[in-house]
């Protein structure tokens, strides 16, 4: 089984993302905060880190758990029409009553680099240019990196959130795999997912998928991020048996998601560039 390790490609990712920022004037990124959840205040956490790695600015707006839908709108329309804001991100979760997506409608299309936005998801259906969620940009560059073959081969997504299960599931179709999306009403799910070639949990379940899931010689990514009850993090995939079955494998922590923190960034930058 080879082991699918993010680390070292999201310190490439890091250091052309550098050297594109050292080109030019200074990024800036806003995350718009309005929750106290830990998993979600360390991943503020440790994009402001990584930002500060590669020379952009990152401006965390903190409003709070008790934050209204009306005041993170706000925010977004004002860092939206703010010229010294290049890219923009509404960190979930929100508090009761504020929808992620309805308040993304609010991000400008040119500065959503965690693909939040409805209209950037369409324009990524649609074949547009448009960025997408890190998260799902994530799943494609380390497949690419690590020269999957997706032309032709079947591609099977657990999960169909909107930033991550639909837009990867365009982001695969582009690339010409022959694509199935599996849910929570899926019917006898391992049998689908034993048809993939490529499949990628993004549901948020800890050990969802087991070697029963999987296919002798199967690609797996990773995309769970589940906090145990020691502090510590698991993915959707029950690690141990299926690395005994699988091709290849992301391990969760050191897999997805450290490419995520870094693709956020290298859109960071790109948004700053466009004409
Ligand atoms: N609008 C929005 N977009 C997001 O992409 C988003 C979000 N909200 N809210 C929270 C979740 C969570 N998330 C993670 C990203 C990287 C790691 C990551 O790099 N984790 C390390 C390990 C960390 C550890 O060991 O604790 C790793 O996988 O190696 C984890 C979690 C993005 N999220």
């Amino acid at each position: 089984m080879r082991k699918l390790t993010g680390k070292e490609l999201a310190q490439a990712i890091r250091a052309q993302t550098a050297a594109e920022v050292a080109a030019g004037p200074q990024p800036r990124l806003a995350v718009v905060v309005a929750t106290d959840d830990e998993a979600s205040l360390w991943y503020v956490r440790s994009i402001a880190k990584a930002a500060a790695g590669v020379g952009i600015a990152a401006d965390i707006v903190d409003l709070g758990p008790a934050a209204s839908p009306g005041q993170i709108r706000e925010s977004l329309v004002r860092l939206s029409g703010d010229g010294g804001v290049h890219g923009l991100m509404l960190q979930t979760p929100l508090p009761p009553g504020a929808s992620a997506q309805e308040l993304a409608g609010a991000i400008d299309p040119r500065k959503d680099v965690d693909g939040a936005n409805p209209l950037s998801l369409g324009r990524l259906a649609a074949g547009l240019p448009a960025f997408a969620p890190a998260t799902a940009a994530a799943v494609m560059a380390l497949l690419d990196h690590y020269g999957v073959e997706l032309k032709g081969r079947r591609a099977v997504v657990v999960g169909r959130s909107t930033v991550v299960g639909k837009p990867l599931a365009h982001l695969l179709l582009d690339r010409h795999a022959t694509v199935t999306v599996c849910h929570s009403r899926t019917r006898d799910l391992a049998s689908v997912t034993a048809t993939a070639d490529v499949l990628v949990a993004a549901v948020g379940r800890a050990g969802l998928i087991g070697a029963d899931h999987v296919a002798p010689g199967a690609v797996v990514i990773d995309v769970g991020t589940n906090p145990t009850d020691d502090g510590g993090l698991a993915g959707d995939v029950d690690f141990e048996p299926v690395s005994a079955r699988a091709g290849a494998l992301t391990p969760v922590p050191g897999g997805v998601g450290p490419v995520t923190t870094a693709l956020l960034l290298r859109h960071t930058a790109r948004a700053a560039n466009l004409p």
